[in-house]
């Protein structure tokens, strides 16, 4: 897709300060614009600065970024905990957790504070853009903009129009993710979008495949990473994304296709009702208080 110009997006607002908030801020910010990131929780608000920072500090050290460069970026991030901040954005992308309920509550909030030409974005992972728009008061200005995690490495972004989405909206936002070093790939508005459709089952299959025994968990991944040539084994990479974000994912899946071979493996239900999270709580598959990880089974 070629260059079409910023199409007017100069300040980026993100809610959510998570693992997929923070990346967001981050290369928006290294890309030259000035970030508005906002939370409930402002402790989230500091670890994901922190984050920032560190992950630039990566940058800095490979040549990819120079020292001033990141005191710039991470100067045009601002903070704070009122949806009121966001009312001069151009773009909002929400990244908070992955809960209908909690998306439909922050869009009600942030609408009344949006300007009337701003564009509403979600970096949902499965939820139907569709359905999230109709619930706002701008269907045709509301896209999906689903980043990969972790943001400043991954490449991809996927761009998904709700029915009502907008031509212009689309246009503006495939300009922005060009503009943050991004490649786009669209995809149609059915559950869990490309990507999620067919990694998670693949993550949920690998934990099927653990709760029957078939091997644990070092063999499981080792066979992925070794046998197959993935860059993490599936059950790293659960941790990794979130046990909380695949099983929402799988339930998504479950019920928008309506079809039992969707259906969440229980062992993945267990480990979320343990709040067994994965990397973010310290503990999933693996125990992340040891060096290396230890499985946690
Ligand atoms: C759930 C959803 O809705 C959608 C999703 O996102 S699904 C998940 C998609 N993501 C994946 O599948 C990730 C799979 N894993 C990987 O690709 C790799 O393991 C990885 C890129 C994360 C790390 O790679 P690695 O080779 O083990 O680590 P390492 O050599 O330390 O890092 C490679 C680069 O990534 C950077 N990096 C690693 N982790 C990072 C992080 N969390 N944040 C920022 N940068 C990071 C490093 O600085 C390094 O940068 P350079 O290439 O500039 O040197
Ligand atoms: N993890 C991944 O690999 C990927 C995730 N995604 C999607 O990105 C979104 C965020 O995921 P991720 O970053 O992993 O999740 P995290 O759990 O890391 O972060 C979510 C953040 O949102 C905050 N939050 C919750 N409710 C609100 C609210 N009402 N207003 C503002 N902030 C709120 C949470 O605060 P608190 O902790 O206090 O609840 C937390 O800081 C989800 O939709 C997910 O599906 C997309 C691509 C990849």
């Amino acid at each position: 897709m070629a260059e079409s110009g910023s199409r007017g997006i100069g300040r980026v607002g993100v809610i959510g300060a998570g693992q997929m908030g923070n990346g967001i801020a981050h290369v928006a910010a290294a890309a030259g614009l000035p970030v508005v990131l906002v939370d409930v929780n402002a402790a989230a608000l500091d670890k994901a600065r922190a984050t920032v920072a560190k992950n630039m500090d990566r940058q800095v050290a490979k040549g990819g970024l120079t020292a001033a460069e990141k005191d710039a970026a991470l100067a045009r991030i601002e903070t704070g905990t009122g949806m009121q901040r966001l009312a001069d954005c151009d773009i909002v992308i929400e990244a908070a957790t992955e809960r209908e309920e909690v998306k439909l509550s922050i869009f009600r909030d942030v609408c009344s504070v949006l300007k009337k030409e701003a564009i509403l974005a979600s970096n949902t992972s499965s939820i139907p853009i569709t359905r999230l728009a109709a619930a706002t008061d701008r269907p045709d200005r509301f896209i999906g903009m689903h980043f990969m995690n972790p943001v400043p490495v991954m490449k991809l972004v996927e761009v998904i129009r709700g029915i009502a989405t907008s031509e212009e909206t689309f246009e503006a936002v495939a300009s922005l993710a060009w503009k943050l070093g991004k490649i786009t790939a669209v995809a149609q508005d059915y559950p869990a979008f490309i990507v999620n459709r067919i990694l998670v089952p693949m993550i949920n299959e690998a934990v099927q495949t653990l709760q029957e025994g078939v091997g644990d968990i070092r063999s499981i991944d080792a066979a992925m990473k070794l046998g197959a040539n993935h860059p993490m084994g599936p059950l790293e990479l659960a941790d990794f994304i979130g046990l909380d974000t695949c099983l929402a994912i799988m339930r998504v899946l479950h019920e928008g296709m309506g079809d039992s071979k969707y259906r969440p493996s229980p062992l993945l239900v267990k480990y979320v009702e343990a709040g067994w999270l994965g990397r973010k709580t310290g503990r999933g598959f693996y125990d992340y208080s040891q060096e290396p990880p230890a499985p946690t089974r």
